[in-house]
């Protein structure tokens, strides 16, 4: 899979209010992915600090483009169960969002996400997530 069939996968499969964070692919392998969530203010919480749930989202929605890389192209699937550590806030920065499938299955896959400013420190968030392959 290609960039830009990851980018077209989250432009026919992903609610509105998703698209509008603004997400693009900017790699994509076996069995990851690489996404970009472009900084705006509109994300962030009090203290300046970018939302966990814009994070979460972020995570899950990279973890769909992984899954398709790793299928080959996109298939439904749903998520079943996410779990995220928030570690450092950002600010005023782009968000790295790297997701790797740990494990493919017949009927399960299984993913890591790191989520870290670009340019900081370390990663901001971890996540562990499970997804059901439905097709
Ligand atoms: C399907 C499963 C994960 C597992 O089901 P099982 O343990 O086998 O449970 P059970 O047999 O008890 O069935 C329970 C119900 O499931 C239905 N059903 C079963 N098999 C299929 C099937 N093959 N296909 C379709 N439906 C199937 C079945 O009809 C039944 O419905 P009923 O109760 O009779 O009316 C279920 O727990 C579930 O749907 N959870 C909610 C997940 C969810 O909403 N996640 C968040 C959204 S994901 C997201 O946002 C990320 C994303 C973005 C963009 C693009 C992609 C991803």
């Amino acid at each position: 899979m290609t960039p830009e069939e990851g980018d077209a996968i989250l432009k026919d499969n992903f609610a509105p209010w998703v698209l509008d964070l603004g997400l693009s692919v900017e790699e994509v392998g076996e069995r990851h992915a690489l996404l970009r969530l472009p900084w705006s203010g509109r994300l962030a919480r009090e203290g300046g600090g970018i939302s966990g749930q814009a994070l979460m989202a972020a995570a899950d929605t990279a973890t769909v483009i992984a899954i398709s890389s790793a299928r080959g192209g996109f298939v439904p699937m749903t998520t079943v169960q996410q779990s995220t550590t928030f570690q450092r806030p950002v600010t005023e920065a782009d968000v790295l969002v790297e997701a790797r499938v740990t494990k493919l299955g017949r009927t399960l896959a299984f993913a890591e996400i790191t989520l870290s400013a670009e340019g900081g420190p370390g990663p901001a968030a971890r996540a562990s997530t499970v997804y059901a392959l439905l097709g």
